[in-house]
């Protein structure tokens, strides 16, 4: 358990965990490993089979069916119960295998972007330690390890030393603010100097010693399985309205279906069988394995072949919905790598003092500030400025952070004075510095200047205290009252991919927008040099109600970014997200799709739903498109599937009520069901045309409601255009019809052949083209066809209840149906020319 091993005073803990603030060699911690083993959740339990089956359960389509076969049974209708539960047993099954390999690939990918920790580890015992990353995987208890902003902390630590440290624990105790933590020497309830498996960093750094790795974590003995998943998408939102619609259909059919028969026919309760297999006709069963089935075939491919990967399956579907994405600039843009181009005066001299002064800062901080890797804009000073820091005795440092925009360190001066050294965001210093403000806005211009040439731009200020406790937490807390010193410029490269990769999401109809931290100047000159116009560029604060028309959004705090996001998505766009920092997390979370790339701090690799596996950001056009390619085919069975059943249901309580017997008997209605769903599951494999992947694929409730009812319309048409065809033929205009089992074969076998015909003609983007092989849809539609055909003369079909038929009567039904594809041509023509 934790609170044995951390317990007690700081040295106590160290002692008891054979450590020490050097870390383990390298031989102590595979000694360790073997013997308490990996640093994994035992937890990360997949669920058993009766589990997954009771959840598919829970799909509210299947639970419909699920009570209509109740129903049947209850009044002894076994035939139909039996129909229906087997409908249920096979949906839940599939949907589950379905989920079963989706769950598998997906625990292998994730592995594949499994984080890792930088540790404090000797190669020898004698030997000074060296900080190493390491896979989380091969933690032990006494590693050393170093935190930063955006990690996630990989075990249960004890902190020995933090600077500014807060943690994210909402993950064990709910609390969804931040909390402060402080290497406090003694643990007790009221300040612990724990932190827990589960939790982020959200600002500041630290060094701590594992306590308590895998299953002996306090996140596993409390059960809790890691991060829910995210509700709520476009995918589900959309699903959602349509699903809630049919399920009350589906529940009003029944009730009227035997009130319409019993006040005009005079029928009672024994057309209740007859009643739930039309209420089951109307359901698209199919429908939860349909989706698992092309998001999981496209998630896998997406892997397989661009290196992306798709945590939770309903983001693919948004994916393809996505029809504004934003990015952020630095290290997604660009490289994230600046090299110092230019250290200036306030003048605009080159003045090397500047850059000594701004390296002073980036050492201190670096040195007292726990971080497990230099800030990249830090690291770029050292590298530039030699070693310089050393000459000073440092007193305290708070490192950079994103929303205040400034770092500062303290450093031992001269005749017990202390320096104070400020560098950040030109604003943001220049606010801080005893400026006149003629003068301030002379210096910002030059800022300007130098960010035109898309250059990154540091402000340097410093300022000259008596020593003393207070002096360094004003100097820390809030300096103000500097000097000014200069400018450090940094030039980074722009990513190789970028250009291409908007490019392409502009050719796929995705609008791109750039939200940074950075000054304005610098992402519209970055843009430009990407071909993404910047128009005019705003900064976030001049933009209190979401981004509206702006293409880049500059100096965005993370609260900005994820306010923008959410309005843009309040505007009705389905927006995606991509960044790398921990000023993206907010905004990651907020987007319909949040897409890290790996190399991305561990808190936005966790809040993504996609990872980029590559450094190649043309990856995400991909995506997009397997996105698309997804929702194409689920839409297309949506359409396909409710169009022909709405019509289906119709024509049958139409005849219902003007023939003396059924139209068709509950067995036919439901064997007419089944070889359906099974010729529907072709869609999952269906090759959508270029028509589909051009834009956004989104499912609008209300007009895909629309289509479906127009084109049910029409199908019901066909269909009563059939039975009196088949009146007419059977016995002349007036007479009655009398032969049932002819009736219910040519019904049946007319209802299959529609249907066929609706697969092919109301495919998305379908691209008729001549010479292009039949998929898997027109295969499944011949098989159909075949079945309608077929299976009434065969012994199955006498089972049932049906006849082989004369030939006469194959081919008034023929014309029917030939005029019926006509007709759905043009009306689909038609539609399509009004909606593009
Ligand atoms: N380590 C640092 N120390 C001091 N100032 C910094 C540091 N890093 C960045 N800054 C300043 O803060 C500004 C904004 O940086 P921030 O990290 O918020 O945005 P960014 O990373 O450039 O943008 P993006 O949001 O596109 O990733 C920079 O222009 C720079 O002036
Ligand atoms: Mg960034």
């Amino acid at each position: 358990m934790a609170s044995e091993a951390s317990g007690g005073t700081t040295l106590e803990v160290l002692r008891r965990l054979e450590s020490g603030p050097r870390g383990l060699t390298e031989t102590q911690a595979a000694s360790r490993l073997a013997a308490v083993g990996e640093n994994t959740l035992p937890d990360r339990r997949t669920p058993s089979w009766p589990r997954r089956c009771v959840r598919a359960l829970r799909d509210p389509f299947t639970a419909v069916l699920l009570c209509l076969g109740l129903v049947s049974a209850a009044v002894a209708s076994w035939g139909t119960a039996v129909v229906i539960l087997a409908l249920v047993a096979v949906s839940c099954a599939l949907r589950a295998g379905g989920e079963h390999r989706a769950d598998r690939s997906l625990t292998a990918l994730r592995e594949l972007v499994a984080g890792t920790a930088t540790v404090l580890r000797r190669p020898g015992p004698d030997e000074p330690p060296e900080p190493r990353e390491v896979p989380v995987g091969e933690l032990v208890p006494g590693d050393v390890l170093r935190l930063g902003p955006g990690d996630l902390v990989p075990a249960d630590v004890r902190l020995l030393r933090a600077r500014g440290l807060t943690v994210h624990q909402g993950a064990l105790t709910g609390e969804s603010a931040p909390v402060a933590k402080r290497a406090v020497d003694e643990d007790d309830p009221d300040e612990t100097p724990l932190c827990f498996q589960g939790s982020t960093v959200a600002a500041g750094g630290a060094t701590a010693v594992v306590v308590a790795t895998g299953a002996a974590t306090r996140f596993a003995a409390a059960h809790r399985t890691p991060a829910a998943p995210r509700e709520g998408g476009a995918f589900d939102r959309s699903v959602h309205g349509i699903s809630w619609v049919l399920i009350r259909f589906m529940l009003l059919t029944p009730p009227l279906v035997l009130m319409a028969n019993a006040t005009l026919r005079d029928r009672g309760l024994e057309t209740l069988p007859f009643a739930v297999a039309v209420a089951v006709g109307l359901t698209p069963e199919m429908l939860p394995v349909i989706v698992t089935t092309c998001l999981a075939r496209g998630a896998a491919l997406l892997a397989r072949t661009h290196a992306v990967i798709v945590k939770r399956l309903p983001a693919l579907h948004d994916l393809g919905a996505v029809d504004v994405l934003c990015v952020d600039k630095t290290g997604t843009l660009t490289q994230d790598r600046p090299v110092v181009e230019r250290a200036l005066d306030a003048a605009g001299r080159d003045d090397p003092e500047v850059l000594r002064w701004a390296a002073v800062g980036a050492w201190w901080t670096l040195q007292l500030a726990e971080l497990p890797a230099p800030d990249a804009l830090d690291e770029a000073l050292l590298e530039t400025a030699g070693p310089v820091g050393e000459e000073y005795d440092g007193v305290d440092a708070v490192p950079f952070d994103p929303e205040r925009r400034w770092a500062a360190a303290v450093v031992r001066g001269d005749l017990g004075r202390h320096t104070v050294v400020v560098t950040g965001a030109a604003e943001a210093v220049l606010e801080r510095c005893a400026t006149a403000p003629g003068e301030r806005d002379r210096l910002l211009a030059l800022a300007a200047r130098e960010a035109d040439a898309g250059l990154r731009v540091l402000a340097v200020a410093t300022a000259d205290r008596p020593a003393g406790a207070g002096t360094v937490h004003a100097a820390t807390a809030d300096p103000r009252g500097l000097a000014f010193q200069g400018l450090v410029t940094f030039r980074d490269a722009l990513a190789p991919t970028a250009a291409e990769a908007l490019r392409e999401l502009a050719g796929r109809g995705v609008t791109v927008k750039v939200l940074t931290g950075d000054h304005p100047a610098t992402a519209a000159r970055a843009c430009r040099d990407l071909g993404l116009d910047p128009g005019d560029v705003r900064t976030a604060a001049q933009l209190p109600d979401g981004p509206g028309g702006a293409t880049v959004v500059a100096r965005c705090t993370p609260e900005d970014k994820a306010r923008l996001v959410a309005a843009l998505r309040a505007a009705g766009h389905t927006v995606g997200y991509l960044g790398d920092g921990v000023n993206d997390v907010a905004a990651l979370c907020a987007a319909d799709v949040g897409i890290a790339p790996r190399s991305a701090v561990g808190m936005a690799r966790e809040s993504a739903d996609v990872v980029l596996a590559d450094k190649d950001l043309t990856a995400i056009g991909h995506a997009v498109t397997a996105g698309r390619h997804a929702s194409g085919n689920i839409g297309s069975y949506l359409r396909v599937t409710l169009s022909s059943n709405l019509g289906n249901v119709v024509a049958m309580l139409a005849a219902g009520l003007l023939l003396p017997f059924l139209p068709m008997l509950p067995a036919q209605v439901l064997a007419q069901n089944l070889c359906f769903d099974a010729a529907q599951l072709a869609f999952a494999h269906d090759r959508p045309g270029a028509a589909a992947l051009r834009g956004p694929a989104v499912l609008r409730p209300r007009s895909f409601l629309r289509f479906v009812v127009g084109f049910g319309m029409l199908n019901a048409l066909a269909d009563l255009a059939t039975f009196a065809v088949l009146a007419l033929a059977l016995h002349g205009p007036d007479a009655a019809v009398d032969d049932e089992a002819v009736f219910h074969s040519a019904w049946f076998t007319e209802n299959l052949l529609t249907q066929a015909v609706v697969m092919l003609l109301l495919r998305t983007g379908r691209r008729g083209g001549p010479g292009r092989a039949p998929g898997p849809v027109g295969l499944a539609a011949a098989g159909l066809a075949a079945v309608g055909v077929l299976l009434p003369p065969s012994p199955l079909g006498s089972a049932l209840g049906m006849t082989a038929l004369p030939a006469a009567y194959y081919l008034l039904p023929a014309v029917v149906l030939g005029l019926y594809a006509l007709a759905l041509a043009a009306a689909r023509t038609r539609q399509r020319r009004r909606q593009p």
